[in-house]
Protein backbone atom coordinates (compact mmCIF):
# COMPACT_ATOMS: atom_id res chain seq x y z
CA UNK A 1 0.00 0.00 0.00
CA UNK A 2 1.17 3.53 -0.77
CA UNK A 3 1.35 5.66 1.98
CA UNK A 4 0.83 9.29 1.89
CA UNK A 5 3.05 11.01 4.33
CA UNK A 6 2.54 15.38 5.52
CA UNK A 7 4.72 17.82 7.24
CA UNK A 8 3.17 20.77 9.15
CA UNK A 9 5.31 23.66 9.65
CA UNK A 10 3.70 25.83 12.43
CA UNK A 11 2.19 23.89 15.34
CA UNK A 12 0.35 27.57 16.73
CA UNK A 13 -3.53 27.70 17.31
CA UNK A 14 -3.83 26.77 13.36
CA UNK A 15 -1.63 24.20 12.91
CA UNK A 16 -1.98 22.30 16.06
CA UNK A 17 -5.99 21.96 15.74
CA UNK A 18 -5.20 21.21 11.59
CA UNK A 19 -3.04 18.19 13.51
CA UNK A 20 -5.84 17.39 15.61
CA UNK A 21 -8.79 16.91 12.62
CA UNK A 22 -6.23 14.78 10.72
CA UNK A 23 -6.15 12.63 13.51
CA UNK A 24 -9.60 12.74 13.97
CA UNK A 25 -10.23 12.21 10.29
CA UNK A 26 -8.28 9.26 9.42
CA UNK A 27 -6.58 10.81 6.40
CA UNK A 28 -2.77 11.02 6.63
CA UNK A 29 -0.22 7.85 7.24
CA UNK A 30 2.64 9.86 8.85
CA UNK A 31 2.44 13.28 10.23
CA UNK A 32 5.54 15.25 10.90
CA UNK A 33 5.42 18.39 13.23
CA UNK A 34 8.07 21.57 12.59
CA UNK A 35 8.27 24.58 14.84
CA UNK A 36 10.37 27.52 15.82
CA UNK A 37 9.10 26.56 19.11
CA UNK A 38 10.93 22.42 18.89
CA UNK A 39 9.46 21.75 22.31
CA UNK A 40 5.42 22.66 21.43
CA UNK A 41 6.12 20.65 18.03
CA UNK A 42 7.20 17.86 20.53
CA UNK A 43 4.52 18.23 23.08
CA UNK A 44 2.06 18.20 20.47
CA UNK A 45 3.23 15.20 18.45
CA UNK A 46 3.57 13.55 22.32
CA UNK A 47 -0.43 14.63 23.17
CA UNK A 48 -1.63 13.85 19.98
CA UNK A 49 -0.46 10.26 19.67
CA UNK A 50 -2.14 10.06 23.34
CA UNK A 51 -5.28 10.10 20.73
CA UNK A 52 -4.07 7.40 18.62
CA UNK A 53 -6.30 4.40 21.07
CA UNK A 54 -9.06 5.99 20.10
CA UNK A 55 -8.49 7.04 16.46
CA UNK A 56 -6.76 5.16 14.09
CA UNK A 57 -3.36 3.91 13.04
CA UNK A 58 -0.90 6.97 12.07
CA UNK A 59 2.39 7.76 13.14
CA UNK A 60 2.80 11.43 14.63
CA UNK A 61 6.27 12.85 15.74
CA UNK A 62 8.29 16.31 15.40
CA UNK A 63 10.68 16.17 13.05
CA UNK A 64 13.19 18.77 10.96
CA UNK A 65 13.59 19.96 7.26
CA UNK A 66 15.15 16.79 5.81
CA UNK A 67 11.63 15.08 6.47
CA UNK A 68 10.08 17.50 3.77
CA UNK A 69 12.43 15.34 1.75
CA UNK A 70 9.47 12.43 0.60
CA UNK A 71 6.88 14.51 1.76
CA UNK A 72 3.44 14.47 -0.41
CA UNK A 73 2.46 17.61 1.24
CA UNK A 74 3.83 20.45 3.18
CA UNK A 75 1.44 22.49 4.98
CA UNK A 76 2.57 25.90 6.31
CA UNK A 77 0.79 27.21 9.19
CA UNK A 78 3.60 28.60 10.82
CA UNK A 79 3.90 32.67 11.17
CA UNK A 80 2.27 36.04 12.89
CA UNK A 81 -1.37 35.97 12.97
CA UNK A 82 -3.32 39.12 13.60
CA UNK A 83 -3.71 41.40 16.74
CA UNK A 84 -7.30 42.72 17.43
CA UNK A 85 -7.60 45.61 14.83
CA UNK A 86 -4.58 44.45 12.87
CA UNK A 87 -5.85 43.37 8.94
CA UNK A 88 -4.10 40.44 7.59
CA UNK A 89 -2.19 42.67 4.80
CA UNK A 90 -0.31 44.07 7.90
CA UNK A 91 1.81 41.50 8.49
CA UNK A 92 3.39 41.13 5.08
CA UNK A 93 6.41 42.03 5.59
CA UNK A 94 7.56 39.89 8.78
CA UNK A 95 5.55 36.64 7.23
CA UNK A 96 7.34 36.89 3.81
CA UNK A 97 10.80 36.91 5.52
CA UNK A 98 9.76 34.14 7.98
CA UNK A 99 8.54 32.16 4.57
CA UNK A 100 11.87 32.82 2.63
CA UNK A 101 14.07 30.86 4.96
CA UNK A 102 11.24 28.42 5.63
CA UNK A 103 10.40 27.55 2.01
CA UNK A 104 14.25 27.43 1.40
CA UNK A 105 14.80 25.15 4.23
CA UNK A 106 11.54 22.74 2.51
CA UNK A 107 13.61 22.78 -1.10
CA UNK A 108 17.36 22.15 0.54
CA UNK A 109 15.43 18.64 1.20
CA UNK A 110 14.73 17.90 -2.31
CA UNK A 111 10.83 17.98 -1.73
CA UNK A 112 8.97 18.03 -4.58
CA UNK A 113 5.31 17.32 -3.34
CA UNK A 114 2.47 19.91 -2.70
CA UNK A 115 2.80 22.95 -0.77
CA UNK A 116 -0.46 24.19 0.88
CA UNK A 117 -0.43 27.89 2.82
CA UNK A 118 -2.31 29.16 4.90
CA UNK A 119 -0.72 31.62 6.80
CA UNK A 120 -1.71 35.14 6.31
CA UNK A 121 -1.55 37.21 4.02
CA UNK A 122 -2.72 33.64 2.36
CA UNK A 123 -2.69 34.96 -1.50
CA UNK A 124 0.86 36.93 -0.62
CA UNK A 125 1.92 34.40 0.70
CA UNK A 126 0.88 31.60 -1.31
CA UNK A 127 2.41 33.71 -4.22
CA UNK A 128 5.64 33.91 -1.94
CA UNK A 129 5.64 30.13 -1.69
CA UNK A 130 5.38 29.81 -5.40
CA UNK A 131 8.33 32.13 -6.40
CA UNK A 132 10.63 30.96 -3.51
CA UNK A 133 10.09 27.30 -3.93
CA UNK A 134 10.63 27.62 -8.05
CA UNK A 135 7.90 24.23 -8.06
CA UNK A 136 4.82 24.74 -10.62
CA UNK A 137 1.66 26.77 -9.75
CA UNK A 138 -0.46 23.77 -9.57
CA UNK A 139 1.40 22.93 -6.62
CA UNK A 140 1.48 25.40 -4.53
CA UNK A 141 -2.40 26.19 -3.31
CA UNK A 142 -3.33 28.74 -0.64
CA UNK A 143 -6.19 28.11 1.55
CA UNK A 144 -7.40 31.02 -0.10
CA UNK A 145 -11.23 31.60 0.90
CA UNK A 146 -12.17 28.31 1.53
CA UNK A 147 -13.20 29.49 5.25
CA UNK A 148 -15.15 32.42 3.75
CA UNK A 149 -17.02 30.23 1.62
CA UNK A 150 -17.43 27.80 4.69
CA UNK A 151 -18.47 30.75 6.67
CA UNK A 152 -21.22 32.35 4.00
CA UNK A 153 -22.31 28.51 3.79
CA UNK A 154 -23.51 27.94 7.58
CA UNK A 155 -25.00 31.58 7.83
CA UNK A 156 -27.02 31.13 4.83
CA UNK A 157 -27.92 27.56 5.80
CA UNK A 158 -28.83 29.58 8.93
CA UNK A 159 -31.06 31.70 6.98
CA UNK A 160 -32.82 29.84 4.63
CA UNK A 161 -32.83 26.83 7.44
CA UNK A 162 -31.12 24.54 5.43
CA UNK A 163 -28.11 21.59 6.08
CA UNK A 164 -25.07 23.96 5.30
CA UNK A 165 -23.91 20.98 2.92
CA UNK A 166 -26.78 21.66 0.77
CA UNK A 167 -25.73 25.33 0.56
CA UNK A 168 -23.08 25.73 -2.53
CA UNK A 169 -21.97 29.66 -2.59
CA UNK A 170 -18.54 31.00 -2.90
CA UNK A 171 -16.40 34.26 -1.54
CA UNK A 172 -13.94 34.79 -4.17
CA UNK A 173 -10.86 37.16 -4.27
CA UNK A 174 -8.26 37.77 -1.28
CA UNK A 175 -8.99 36.66 1.74
CA UNK A 176 -9.12 39.42 3.34
CA UNK A 177 -11.15 42.93 3.68
CA UNK A 178 -11.79 43.18 -0.39
CA UNK A 179 -12.85 39.69 -0.39
CA UNK A 180 -17.22 39.10 -2.25
CA UNK A 181 -19.56 37.19 -2.54
CA UNK A 182 -21.02 35.33 -5.84
CA UNK A 183 -24.41 35.61 -5.44
CA UNK A 184 -24.98 34.97 -8.92
CA UNK A 185 -23.68 31.25 -8.51
CA UNK A 186 -25.44 30.74 -5.09
CA UNK A 187 -27.62 27.76 -5.17
CA UNK A 188 -29.59 26.65 -1.93
CA UNK A 189 -30.67 23.57 -2.12
CA UNK A 190 -31.65 22.93 -6.06
CA UNK A 191 -32.42 26.65 -6.26
CA UNK A 192 -31.16 29.55 -7.10
CA UNK A 193 -31.42 32.51 -4.31
CA UNK A 194 -33.05 34.22 -6.59
CA UNK A 195 -35.89 31.85 -6.88
CA UNK A 196 -35.97 31.43 -2.95
CA UNK A 197 -36.44 35.37 -2.42
CA UNK A 198 -37.07 38.37 -4.17
CA UNK A 199 -33.21 40.12 -4.48
CA UNK A 200 -35.04 43.30 -6.07
CA UNK A 201 -36.58 43.49 -2.01
CA UNK A 202 -34.77 46.14 -0.16
CA UNK A 203 -35.36 44.08 3.38
CA UNK A 204 -33.82 41.20 1.55
CA UNK A 205 -30.95 43.02 -0.13
CA UNK A 206 -30.03 44.18 4.03
CA UNK A 207 -30.55 40.93 5.05
CA UNK A 208 -27.47 39.57 2.32
CA UNK A 209 -25.46 42.51 2.94
CA UNK A 210 -25.38 41.76 6.48
CA UNK A 211 -24.96 38.58 6.15
CA UNK A 212 -21.88 38.97 3.82
CA UNK A 213 -20.56 41.40 6.11
CA UNK A 214 -20.89 39.19 9.07
CA UNK A 215 -18.23 36.59 6.62
CA UNK A 216 -15.97 39.43 5.70
CA UNK A 217 -16.10 40.30 9.12
CA UNK A 218 -15.97 37.14 11.10
CA UNK A 219 -12.41 36.86 11.71
CA UNK A 220 -12.54 40.20 13.44
CA UNK A 221 -15.05 39.59 15.76
CA UNK A 222 -13.31 36.22 16.61
CA UNK A 223 -9.91 37.55 17.02
CA UNK A 224 -11.58 40.35 19.70
CA UNK A 225 -13.30 37.55 21.58
CA UNK A 226 -10.52 35.10 21.84
CA UNK A 227 -7.71 36.25 20.38
CA UNK A 228 -7.36 34.03 17.29
CA UNK A 229 -9.12 31.61 14.60
CA UNK A 230 -8.39 28.11 13.65
CA UNK A 231 -10.98 25.55 14.22
CA UNK A 232 -12.51 26.27 11.08
CA UNK A 233 -9.54 26.90 9.07
CA UNK A 234 -8.17 23.60 10.26
CA UNK A 235 -11.10 22.12 9.05
CA UNK A 236 -10.54 23.69 5.63
CA UNK A 237 -7.11 22.02 5.47
CA UNK A 238 -8.15 18.70 6.44
CA UNK A 239 -11.17 18.98 3.36
CA UNK A 240 -7.88 20.12 1.38
CA UNK A 241 -5.29 17.46 2.47
CA UNK A 242 -8.35 14.64 1.78
CA UNK A 243 -9.22 16.14 -1.53
CA UNK A 244 -5.88 16.02 -2.52
CA UNK A 245 -4.40 12.85 -0.96
CA UNK A 246 -7.47 11.05 -2.48
CA UNK A 247 -7.40 12.47 -5.79
CA UNK A 248 -10.94 13.67 -5.25
CA UNK A 249 -11.33 16.22 -8.26
CA UNK A 250 -13.42 18.02 -5.56
CA UNK A 251 -14.26 21.90 -6.15
CA UNK A 252 -12.65 24.21 -3.68
CA UNK A 253 -12.34 27.92 -3.22
CA UNK A 254 -8.57 28.27 -2.91
CA UNK A 255 -5.76 30.65 -3.86
CA UNK A 256 -4.25 29.97 -7.18
CA UNK A 257 -1.77 31.66 -9.26
CA UNK A 258 -4.02 33.51 -12.54
CA UNK A 259 -1.95 32.99 -15.40
CA UNK A 260 -5.26 34.32 -17.62
CA UNK A 261 -7.87 32.92 -16.23
CA UNK A 262 -10.33 35.96 -15.04
CA UNK A 263 -8.13 37.67 -17.82
CA UNK A 264 -5.70 38.11 -14.81
CA UNK A 265 -2.07 37.55 -14.52
CA UNK A 266 0.43 37.11 -11.99
CA UNK A 267 -1.30 37.14 -8.76
CA UNK A 268 -2.43 35.03 -6.33
CA UNK A 269 -6.00 34.98 -5.58
CA UNK A 270 -9.02 33.17 -4.08
CA UNK A 271 -10.93 31.37 -6.65
CA UNK A 272 -12.77 27.89 -7.46
CA UNK A 273 -10.73 25.31 -8.53
CA UNK A 274 -10.85 21.48 -9.28
CA UNK A 275 -7.91 19.73 -6.71
CA UNK A 276 -6.72 16.50 -7.21
CA UNK A 277 -3.33 14.71 -6.50
CA UNK A 278 -1.85 16.91 -8.82
CA UNK A 279 -2.87 20.08 -7.01
CA UNK A 280 -4.73 22.47 -8.76
CA UNK A 281 -6.33 20.72 -12.39
CA UNK A 282 -8.14 23.41 -13.48
CA UNK A 283 -9.21 27.09 -12.04
CA UNK A 284 -12.72 26.88 -12.95
CA UNK A 285 -14.17 30.47 -14.23
CA UNK A 286 -17.55 31.38 -13.16
CA UNK A 287 -19.37 33.89 -15.35
CA UNK A 288 -19.58 37.25 -13.40
CA UNK A 289 -21.97 39.65 -13.23
CA UNK A 290 -20.98 43.28 -13.45
CA UNK A 291 -21.15 44.43 -9.62
CA UNK A 292 -18.92 40.75 -9.45
CA UNK A 293 -16.52 41.43 -12.00
CA UNK A 294 -15.87 45.06 -10.35
CA UNK A 295 -15.21 43.89 -7.56
CA UNK A 296 -13.20 41.45 -8.33
CA UNK A 297 -10.52 43.61 -10.46
CA UNK A 298 -11.14 45.84 -6.74
CA UNK A 299 -9.52 42.89 -4.94
CA UNK A 300 -7.06 41.86 -7.74
CA UNK A 301 -5.67 45.50 -7.73
CA UNK A 302 -5.74 45.60 -3.78
CA UNK A 303 -3.08 42.54 -3.82
CA UNK A 304 -1.44 43.74 -6.37
CA UNK A 305 -0.96 47.00 -5.05
CA UNK A 306 0.06 45.08 -1.46
CA UNK A 307 2.65 42.98 -3.76
CA UNK A 308 4.32 45.85 -5.32
CA UNK A 309 4.48 47.76 -1.72
CA UNK A 310 4.59 45.82 0.44
CA UNK A 311 7.06 42.62 0.02
CA UNK A 312 10.46 43.71 1.30
CA UNK A 313 12.38 44.31 -1.34
CA UNK A 314 15.93 43.18 -0.24
CA UNK A 315 15.10 39.08 -0.64
N1 LIG B 1 -5.92 31.38 5.87
C1 LIG B 1 -6.80 31.43 6.84
O1 LIG B 1 -8.01 31.32 6.60
C2 LIG B 1 -6.34 31.62 8.24
C3 LIG B 1 -5.03 31.95 8.46
N2 LIG B 1 -4.57 32.17 9.71
C4 LIG B 1 -3.17 32.55 9.81
O2 LIG B 1 -2.39 31.44 10.22
C5 LIG B 1 -1.19 31.93 10.79
C6 LIG B 1 -0.92 31.21 12.10
O3 LIG B 1 -1.87 31.62 13.05
P1 LIG B 1 -1.86 31.00 14.53
O4 LIG B 1 -1.70 29.55 14.48
O5 LIG B 1 -3.03 31.61 15.21
O6 LIG B 1 -0.53 31.66 15.11
P2 LIG B 1 0.35 31.11 16.34
O7 LIG B 1 1.18 32.26 16.79
O8 LIG B 1 -0.50 30.40 17.31
O9 LIG B 1 1.28 30.03 15.63
C7 LIG B 1 2.29 30.37 14.75
C8 LIG B 1 3.39 29.35 14.94
O10 LIG B 1 4.39 29.61 13.95
C9 LIG B 1 5.64 29.33 14.56
N3 LIG B 1 6.70 29.98 13.81
C10 LIG B 1 6.93 31.30 13.66
N4 LIG B 1 8.00 31.49 12.88
C11 LIG B 1 8.44 30.26 12.50
C12 LIG B 1 9.52 29.81 11.70
N5 LIG B 1 10.36 30.63 11.11
N6 LIG B 1 9.66 28.49 11.55
C13 LIG B 1 8.83 27.60 12.14
N7 LIG B 1 7.80 27.99 12.92
C14 LIG B 1 7.62 29.30 13.09
C15 LIG B 1 5.50 29.87 15.99
O11 LIG B 1 6.47 29.32 16.86
C16 LIG B 1 4.08 29.44 16.32
O12 LIG B 1 4.03 28.16 16.94
C17 LIG B 1 -1.37 33.44 10.94
O13 LIG B 1 -0.71 34.10 9.88
C18 LIG B 1 -2.86 33.61 10.83
O14 LIG B 1 -3.24 34.90 10.42
C19 LIG B 1 -5.36 32.02 10.81
C20 LIG B 1 -6.67 31.66 10.65
C21 LIG B 1 -7.29 31.48 9.36
C1 LIG C 1 -7.62 34.87 10.68
C2 LIG C 1 -8.27 34.62 9.41
O1 LIG C 1 -7.70 34.80 8.35
C3 LIG C 1 -9.64 34.20 9.40
O2 LIG C 1 -10.16 33.70 10.40
O3 LIG C 1 -10.31 34.39 8.38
Amino acid sequence: MKTNKVVLIGTGFVGSSYAFALLNQNLVHELVMIDMNVEKAIGDAMDLNHGLAFSSPMKIRAGAYSDCRDADLVVITAGANQKPGETRLDLIDKNVRIFKTIVDSVMESGFDGIFLVATNPVDLLSYATWTFSGLPKERVIGSGTILDTARLRYLLGEYFHLDTRNIHAYIMGEHGDTEFPVWSHATIGASSVGDLVDLTDPQIQSDLQDLFENVRDAAYHIIEKKGATYYGIAMGLARLTKAILNDENSILTISSLLDGEYGQHGVYTGVPAIINRQGIRKVVELPLDETEQKQFTRSIDTLKHAMSTGFPSDL
